[in-house]
């Protein structure tokens, strides 16, 4: 059995991960070794059943290297501290990383294996080690929309998102939840009372909003009852990096011969943990929306294509339909007034599953099955 070590299992990427590990026995094929960066001696966790002894120090390089396959949700700043040092040292072992900071690098292969299953295997063959989980907007677009870009369909896709708290982390989903609440406290009398003018009450809460009172450490203003058309770092050309990422990624994971041209907006809503996306798409031809769909259903085992109908589409194609399943819903399928070849597409997808822990756990499996 292969040595994995985790590092990151216990916050919210992570746990994810772990809970998935656990549903599918993955445990029951390795020996796991857990480590924190803040935790060292304390007792390891015991998924699967399996006592793993204390936790070690994630940033001790000897015990790293005694590894065959890391496993790391810890976030970009653990990666670029030790993976250098790591590799240096020699090591040659497979690293497996949810953070964005070795997507891009030559030697590494960006991780989605319903969608580039060939492209990872081709990668393997060929003595990669290193392999990435993408951006969970790009990662859940080609999990719903695959069907059309495997088949070589797209032109280009412009995309607006609406992205969930939990793509900032832990402390993001506790600040929205807090924000909530703190506005409902704030008019809870008058909505009690039937008789109340809504216009006052929104008028309290929009004061509110912006009285500075609301706590805004993470998003940096209040996302609550709001939205914040920006995520990510701004770079020169006046994209965020996170807009940035979509036609990056995508040609990366899809090993494109001529990039595809993606972009839009990536904005943040009040979701928990789902990210939606609204996409316009241009494709190479007309091709008839009934032959669009079974494209798109038969691309993989959980893409869901919904009707576009309107009961159906408010009861499955929701955050709060999705949340916490594995499948990857796309819907609002029709063609556009601007001619035959323009398509809308909507879709759903949870951001810790498919988005962010899944591809990870699949890797692992292709490792070590
Ligand atoms: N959030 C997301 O949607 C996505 C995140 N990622 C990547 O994954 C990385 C980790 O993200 P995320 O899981 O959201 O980060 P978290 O903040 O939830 O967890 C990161 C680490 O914080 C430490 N930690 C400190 N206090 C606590 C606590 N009370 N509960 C749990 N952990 C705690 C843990 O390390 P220790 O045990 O060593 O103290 C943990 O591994 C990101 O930086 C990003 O690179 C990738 C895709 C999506
Ligand atoms: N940036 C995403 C989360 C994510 O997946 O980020 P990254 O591309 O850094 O892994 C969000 O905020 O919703």
């Amino acid at each position: 059995m292969k040595n994995v070590g985790f590092i990151g299992w216990r916050g919210m990427v992570g746990s994810v991960l772990m809970s998935r590990m656990s549903e599918e026995r993955d445990f029951d094929m390795i020996n796991p070794v857990f480590f924190s960066t803040s935790q060292l001696g304390q007792a390891a966790p015991a998924f699967g059943g399996k006592s793993a002894g204390a936790l070690q120090d994630a940033f001790d390089i000897e015990a790293l290297k005694a590894l065959d396959i890391i496993i790391t949700c810890q976030g970009g700043d653990y990666t670029s501290e030790v993976y250098p040092k790591l590799r240096e040292s020699g090591w040659q072992g497979y690293w497996i990383d949810a953070a964005s900071t070795l997507r891009m690098k030559d030697d590494a292969i960006i991780i989605l294996d319903p969608v580039n299953h060939q492209v990872i295997r081709q990668g393997l063959d060929s003595g990669i080690k290193t392999f990435v989980g993408g951006n969970c907007t790009v990662s859940l677009m080609l999990m719903s929309l695959g069907g059309l870009f495997a088949n070589d369909l797209v032109e280009w896709a412009s995309v607006a998102t609406y992205q969930a708290a939990s793509g900032g982390g832990a402390r993001h989903m506790r600040e929205l939840l807090t924000q909530m609440g703190m506005l409902h406290d704030h008019v809870a009398t008058s909505l009690q009372d039937p008789a109340s003018a809504i216009l006052d009450i929104e008028r309290s809460v929009t004061d509110f909003t912006r009285s500075g009172t609301l706590p805004t450490d993470n998003f940096g203003v209040p996302l609550a009852g709001s939205l914040i058309p920006w995520i990510d770092k701004q770079l020169d050309n006046g994209q965020s990096r996170e807009e940035w990422k979509g036609q990056a990624e995508t040609n990366k994971i899809l090993s494109t011969r001529h990039t595809i041209p993606v972009d839009g907006l990536c904005v943040r809503v009040g979701a928990l943990r789902c990210h939606s996306q609204a996409f316009t798409l241009k494709l190479k031809k007309d091709v008839p929306l009934n032959e669009i769909e079974q494209l798109l259903a038969s691309h993989n085992e959980w893409v869901k294509v919904v009707p576009n109908d309107r009961d159906i589409t408010m009861r499955e194609l929701t955050p709060a339909a999705v949340t916490g399943r594995l499948t990857t819903p796309v819907g609002r399928l029709r063609k556009l007034n601007m001619g035959p070849e323009y398509l809308s597409a909507f879709t759903v997808g949870d951001q810790l599953l498919w988005g962010a822990a899944e591809p990870l756990r699949r890797m692992l499996r292709l490792l070590i099955d």
